[in-house]
Formats: structure tokens, sequence, C-alpha cells
């Protein structure tokens, strides 16, 4: 097999925000590793304002060869999608809250290590999603966890600490709705507690919602939680921290290529995007665009 070809020219886009984590020696640190080993490397700074505009017209009129996510889920999913409009690979610098999407890939957390994919790489190319439109590299869901991450996000704290704290004032008084999912493969129809539309497999919490699936098979999985009574939780909860997934009686998922979800009776609902939580018109179209972004990933 040939060796992929040796990248050169830099782009590194900063999420100044991400995970709470200082990043005010980052530059520095990057700049004099690439230097040392003959490569320019140029920073863009997110805003939080129009960022995939400006990250696609900076890219249109400069030449990078990779183009590097220096933040969370959210930041990886931006550059991605940056990205599906040319053929340039994806480099993730773990630097966000849970990381998700980058342990999936099997990326190291640790920065100088998943530095070193910039010169030690295979590039491998994964299928992505568009869920109402809006594009997802990771997971997506409806439900429980889509309310949790709105609280999280509107709120003035990021760490991990803070999603675990609402997660538990918000499951009391939470009551599920009811959805319609038809897939090109079947119908299901019943409430949920949540509905995680999977392209990958784990949360950046390490909750395995979607075992053993690959992110490059062409397919995504439709993963439920049927509602389930309190002397259930601790169960499910473990089921989904050790790969366990299918094995609750309130679990299902529905694998295909192609997806509709109602929730009859509502014109629009939350839904969370590799992260970003929004209102979506229902019914809310899923599509899949196979092996459509590029990644650099450990030899
Ligand atoms: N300069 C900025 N100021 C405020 N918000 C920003 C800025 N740049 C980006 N953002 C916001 O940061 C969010 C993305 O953060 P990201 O997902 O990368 O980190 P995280 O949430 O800490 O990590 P993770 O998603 O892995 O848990 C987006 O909502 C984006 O609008």
């Amino acid at each position: 097999m040939a060796a992929p070809p040796i990248l050169l020219r830099l782009l590194f886009v900063l999420n100044p925000i991400s995970g709470d984590i200082d990043k005010s020696s980052l530059e520095d640190t990057i700049t004099s590793f690439c230097r040392e080993r003959g490569r320019t490397v140029t920073f863009f700074h997110t805003s939080g304002e129009n960022d995939l505009t400006k990250l696609q017209r900076h890219i249109r009129e400069h030449s990078y060869d990779a183009v590097f996510a220096a933040g969370g889920d959210g930041t990886v999913s931006l550059v991605a999608e940056a990205l599906t409009e040319t053929n340039l690979p994806l480099g993730i610098l773990p630097l966000g809250s849970g990381n998700g999407l980058s342990k999936d890939l099997g990326i190291p957390q640790d920065q100088q290590e998943a530095l070193h994919l910039i010169w030690d790489h295979q590039v491998r190319a994964i299928d992505t999603l568009r869920v109402g439109g809006t594009f997802c590299a990771h997971l997506a869901d409806l439900g429980f966890n889509a309310l949790v991450v709105e609280r999280f996000c509107s709120g003035d704290t990021r760490g991990p600490g803070a999603y675990v704290r609402i997660a538990m004032q918000e499951y009391l008084g939470y009551e599920p709705a009811h959805y319609r999912i038809i897939t090109d493969q079947e119908t299901y129809e019943g409430p949920a507690f949540m509905v995680t539309v999977a392209n990958a497999n784990t949360f950046g919490s390490n909750v395995v919602i979607n075992p053993d699936s690959r992110l490059d098979d062409g397919e995504f999985e439709i993963c439920l939680i049927e509602p389930f009574p309190g002397t259930a939780a601790l169960g499910i909860l473990y089921q989904l921290y050790t790969d366990a997934f299918d094995e609750s009686v309130y679990t299902r998922r529905l694998r295909c290529r192609r997806a509709t979800i109602e929730v009859p009776g509502h014109d629009q609902v939350l839904v969370q995007v590799d992260g970003e939580p929004q209102q979506a018109r229902l019914p809310l179209q899923v599509t899949i665009e196979p092996q459509s972004l590029r990644v650099l990933l450990p030899l």
C-alpha cells in the first residue's frame, strides 16, 4: 500500500472555550512541535458565531494538506462539515469535555501523542450523517439526553461534573415522548426515554450507546431506551458502561440507511447533534453519506 502523502501545511482550528481547558500556551506548543519537523502551521480561532461559513471561506482561500480540530465534539463536527466540500483529512486534538468521536476513533487523548498524528498516521474514510439537515459525525439524540445537553450548554460550567448534576436534576420529573420511527427496514412506534441516532459508538461520558458498530459500514443505528421503572435505572446504567446495551429488556436498536422520525402531535422537537442542542422541524429525516470524511488515525 502506498504511504500517505506528507502533510506539510497544517491548519489548526482552536476553540478557546472547549472543555474549560486553559489553552494559553497551546499555540506555542503546536508551533514549535511543527517547526522542528518542517511543517507550517496556521491557527483559526472559533468565535461561536458563523464559524462554519468563516472556516469554509478560509479553507477555500488557502492551501492546506490537513486540518486539525483542537476542541471537543462540537469543534470536530464543525471542522468535519467544513471539510466535506474538500478532500482534506481531518486531524483531532481532543480538547473538549467529552471528546466522544476521538475516543471512538482510538485517537490518543494525550496532547503530545495526538500531535504525532501529523506524521505517523493512516487515513480512513468514515460515514457522516445529516439529521434534519444538520451535519453529524458522531451521535445525535432526542429525548432525555438532548434535554440534559441543552441545559448543560445554557449553563456556565462545562466539565463532566456539571453534566451529571443536571442529569440527576432532570431525571426525576422527566416525561418520555411517543415516537414513530420509519426506517428503510422497519417501523417502530411507542414511547422512549431517549432515541439516539448513532453513527459512532460511545458518548464522551464513556456510555456505550451503540456497541460493535463500524463508522464506515454505510449504515447507522437508532438506539432506543424505552421508559423503565426507577428500580431498573442502575442496571441500565451498568449495561451502558459495560458494552451491554442490547441485554436490557428496555433497549432496542434499529439498523438502517435512512429514517424518518415523527413525534405525533408535535411539529418540532429538541435534538442534540454532536453535542449541540437545537429545535428541529418534524418529521426529522436522517440520511447517511457513506465514507464521506477522511480522518487521520494512529497506525
Ligand atoms: N470563542 C467562542 N466563544 C464562545 N463559544 C464558542 C467559541 N468558539 C466556539 N464556541 C462554542 O463551543 C461549542 C463547541 O464546544 P466543543 O464541543 O468543542 O467543546 P465541549 O462542549 O467542551 O466538548 P465536548 O463536546 O467534547 O463535550 C459550540 O457551541 C460553539 O458555538
